[in-house]
């Protein structure tokens, strides 16, 4: 049986957005970014990598989704393997390998497929190359003592450094493959920071604090059913850096202020502010797309109902629920656990969607209150084209299984 590794990655949303390069073909942002890492027990890349006899197989393959793909239409995919494989010093690191992946949730719709299928993608390579160490780590640079129990505890410190050392270094790998990729190698709150380097040898991901600093964010990914084909980001960023004034604006001043606003308002669980630098963030990225040009319109009227209507809820109750959105019109909508129940009780009563209640939702609408604050907050029925919406939390980065 050849070496095969197995890597289950979350896909991650940025609070505070990337959007534009400094480089297109190292993939170096213009402005740091910031994210949390969703929870992949809910939604998850899975990948299988393994190497095959040199004999029988002569190409790389790659299988998404069941369904096998020409690997040279997937170039980032086939310059992420060859960095890689430049990086090994392995002896048969030219042997054929095949890629086996799955996202358990719609790939290409906007929903981040790229970030959390190139960081399982790149932790997969890493360690079926041996790139940087290996998994469980090979720890060159960290001393091993003996084994009292205060050596022990060292140890430990000593292979969590590593881990955090080796997934950083990764992350400037995943990166060339899709920027937004590099924030799943960590959990929690995550920043990318763009570097300095001509080389992009600086423009990493690091963990800023783990998902234990606010266990209470919970996470609503709604899915929008939507006709309209969405320019991708990778091609939208392009456009805007050609085109729009606002995004220097929004890269130099907007974007560095907000990231010093929402580390301060994570660091003192401040939810009011951490909810309203989210979503003036995102309001602020999709206002760059309305200033390109032609501009780019990624919010349809579906998004802009839920946006009024997360806006009204938080008039009333006070600033409970932020958004924010990517590249396409789904909402994420971030809330304390204690007030969600009731806040998706209005969203199924307003929306009408009761037939996207399953069992998860059931499970968390058992708890809600809005009986007794449904006449502060009057149901205006609206129609809404949604397809799914997935309750989650902010989980760990990247694992090998
Ligand atoms: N499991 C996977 N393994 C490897 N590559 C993947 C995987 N899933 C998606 N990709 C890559 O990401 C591409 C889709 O990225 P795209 O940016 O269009 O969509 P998205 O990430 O779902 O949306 P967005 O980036 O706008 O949030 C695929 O064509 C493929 O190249
Ligand atoms: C709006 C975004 O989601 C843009 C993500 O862009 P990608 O990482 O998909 O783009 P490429 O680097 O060209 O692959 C914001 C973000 O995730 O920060």
């Amino acid at each position: 049986m050849e070496k095969e590794i197995t890597c289950v990655a979350p896909p991650n949303i940025a609070l505070i957005k990337y959007w534009g390069k400094k480089d297109e073909n190292l993939i170096i942002p213009l402005n740091n970014s910031f994210s949390i890492t969703l929870d992949s027990s809910d939604l998850f890349t899975k990948t299988t990598v393994r190497f095959c006899d040199p004999k029988k197989n002569e190409e790389d393959k790659f299988t998404l989704n069941e369904k096998p793909q020409k690997l040279a239409s997937h170039k980032r995919i086939v310059n992420l393997i060859a960095k890689i494989r430049e990086k090994s010093s392995l002896p048969n690191k030219d042997d054929p390998i095949e890629i086996d992946s799955m996202n358990s949730f719609p790939t290409a719709a906007g929903l981040a497929s790229s970030s959390s299928g190139i960081a399982a993608l790149t932790y997969c390579l890493g360690n079926l190359f041996e790139v940087y160490g290996t998994e469980p780590l090979q720890l060159d640079q960290v001393e091993i003592g003996k084994s009292t129990k205060k050596q022990e505890g060292k140890n430990e410190e000593n292979k969590q450094v590593a881990d955090l050392l080796r997934r950083e270094k990764l992350s400037a790998i995943s990166r060339q493959g899709s920027g937004s990729s590099c924030r799943s190698m960590f959990g929690g709150f995550v920043e990318w920071i763009a570097g300095e380097k001509n080389d992009g040898s600086d423009s990493r991901a690091k963990q800023i604090f783990p998902k234990s600093v606010w266990p209470e964010l919970r996470v609503l990914v709604c899915v929008v059913r939507s006709e309209q084909k969405k320019v991708s980001s990778t091609l939208g960023m392009r456009r805007s850096v050609e085109t729009s004034e606002y995004i220097d604006k929004f890269s130099t001043k907007v974007v560095p202020k907000n990231i010093k606003q929402i580390k301060q308002a994570i660091q003192s669980q401040d939810f009011e502010t951490f909810a309203n630098v989210t979503m003036k963030n995102s309001n602020a990225f999709h206002s760059v797309c309305l200033d390109t040009f032609p501009p780019i319109f990624y919010l349809n009227q579906d998004s802009k109902k839920v946006i009024d209507f997360v806006h009204s809820w938080n008039d009333i109750f006070g600033t409970q629920v932020g958004y924010t959105f990517d590249a396409g019109p789904n909402p994420v909508l971030i809330m304390l656990n204690k007030n969600l129940p009731s806040f998706l009780d209005a969203f199924v009563q307003t929306f009408q969607i009761e037939n996207l209640v399953n069992q998860p939702l059931q499970q968390i609408l058992k708890d809600s209150q809005f009986n007794k604050l449904v006449q502060k907050f009057p149901i205006d029925k609206q129609n809404i084209c949604l397809e799914r919406i997935i309750p989650t939390k902010i989980g760990d980065g990247v694992k090998q299984l």
